[in-house]
């Protein structure tokens, strides 16, 4: 008999078998989308010097208080000068964005606000003490946390690491994905099409979606149901694996070449009270994680958000792993088995003000309507007690996308 387990305990069961990702040293370009797994402290401080906000030129406001006046210009200083000679009282020196303020210099006055001269300067206004000043550790102080271990490295974060000195960070390494789908009846496109065989699409969606989440994936499309092929195909790649994801042939008919593979080799096939998505699996063969889905297209999405999602996003750091789940008023009446948890596929929305969002479904129940999943924002969740739910009723709602 298979056993019957909860949605909470396979998708503790998938984030177990996936633990954590191993913690690498990467080069900051190939970190992007990755978490970080240790603090990031700032070599320097940003900026790491007082320095122009403007175009213009370097003065001590309190020269400028009869302003207009005419100052002496006794140099320039362009960004990257590294030797920048004292300003003396009186005068003035042309700066350059990003160039460093001149000891004894207190302000900049932008040269839209004086003649722009270049031995002397008519500067029109006076200025206030740190007038277009940008100063040392302002942003970020030496030696602080520029970055939390935990950190998701995007564009911002990277840039940041980079302008505190680093080159490489230590981060939880993007785990190597195999995504095999089987089938017989499975064809790719754009080959042509026999009566009774269908375009094979699983393979596209998980790779997609496991690719979203910062792995890297290589698919095996459509096995054919016949367990000799399915190890011949799989095997030899599980060497440089992290995970193998498969979809179909684990239900309960006469080809079920997943669960005939692997059955004896250490993956527990079980049926989980939940609608669509009732057959899995998981386990190790030849050591090797191996999640098991089943093969219709809506039934691999929804499993991939209950399980896959939290397991990956668990192993790669993340501590956010759940969607954002909301209360909305059904705007339909719907119906859903006694003991699962159904996952029906909706699209919510929101008006400005209002506490409450509203949320509809998007075809039926039935996990071959892959077209209605392309037009939800949500799956609605409706518990296991719950058999019928009438138009205004509030419900769960995980914003998917
Ligand atoms: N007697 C029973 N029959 C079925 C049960 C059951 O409990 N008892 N469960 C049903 C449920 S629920 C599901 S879900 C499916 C799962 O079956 P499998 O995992 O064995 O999947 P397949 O039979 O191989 O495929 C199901 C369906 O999906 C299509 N498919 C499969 N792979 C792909 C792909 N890569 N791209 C596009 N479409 C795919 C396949 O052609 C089938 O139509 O079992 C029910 N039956
Ligand atoms: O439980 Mo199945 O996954 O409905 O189609």
């Amino acid at each position: 008999m298979v056993r019957v387990i909860s949605v909470d305990e396979h998708r503790e069961n998938v984030t177990k078998l996936l633990g954590t990702a191993p913690v690498r040293e990467l080069p900051l370009v190939d970190c992007a989308g990755l978490i970080l797994a240790e603090d990031v402290l700032a070599g320097v401080s940003l900026p790491p010097f007082d320095n122009s906000a403007m175009d213009g030129y370097a003065v001590r406001a309190a020269d400028l208080a009869g302003a207009p006046v005419e100052l002496p210009v006794t140099g320039d200083i362009p960004a990257g000068l590294v030797d920048v000679p004292p300003l003396e009282p009186g005068t003035t020196q042309r700066i350059m964005t990003g160039a460093p303020m001149p000891p004894g210099a207190d302000a900049v006055v932008m040269v839209e606000k004086t003649d722009g001269g270049v031995a002397r300067v008519r500067i029109l206004e006076a200025v206030p003490v740190d007038n277009h000043v940008r100063h040392v550790g302002e942003d970020v102080r030496e030696g602080t946390v520029a970055l939390p271990a935990g950190t998701r490295l995007g564009p911002a974060q990277l840039g940041l690491a980079s302008a505190v000195g680093k080159d490489r960070l230590r981060v939880h390494a993007p785990l190597r994905v195999i995504v095999a789908s089987t089938g017989t009846e499975l064809v790719v496109p754009p080959e042509p099409l026999r009566y009774g065989q269908i375009y094979e699409s699983n393979a596209v969606m998980l790779a997609a979606a496991i690719r979203a989440l910062g792995c890297e994936v290589e698919i095996v499309r459509s096995v054919a149901d016949d367990v000799t092929a399915f190890r011949a195909a799989i095997e030899p790649k599980l060497r440089d694996a992290d995970l193998l994801v498969t979809s179909g042939g684990v239900s309960a008919g006469a080809y079920e070449v997943v669960k005939d593979a692997l059955a004896d080799s250490g993956v527990e096939f079980t049926k989980v009270a939940m609608q669509p998505g009732g057959p899995q699996g998981c386990g190790r063969w030849h050591g090797v994680p191996v999640v098991t889905l089943p093969g219709n297209p809506v039934s691999v999405l929804v499993s991939f958000e209950a399980f896959l999602r939290p397991a990956l996003l668990t192993a790669l750091g993340h501590t956010g792993v759940h969607r954002l789940r909301v209360r909305a008023k059904l705007t339909e009446a719907m119906t859903s088995p006694s003991g699962r948890r159904q996952f029906r596929r909706g699209f919510y929305t929101h008006k400005e003000g209002q506490v409450t969002g509203l949320v509809g479904p998007r075809g039926g129940a039935g996990s071959h309507l892959l077209a209605a999943f392309t037009q939800s924002n949500c799956l609605i969740v409706l518990p296991e007690d719950v058999t019928a739910v009438a138009e205004g009723d509030e419900v769960d709602v995980l914003l998917i996308c």
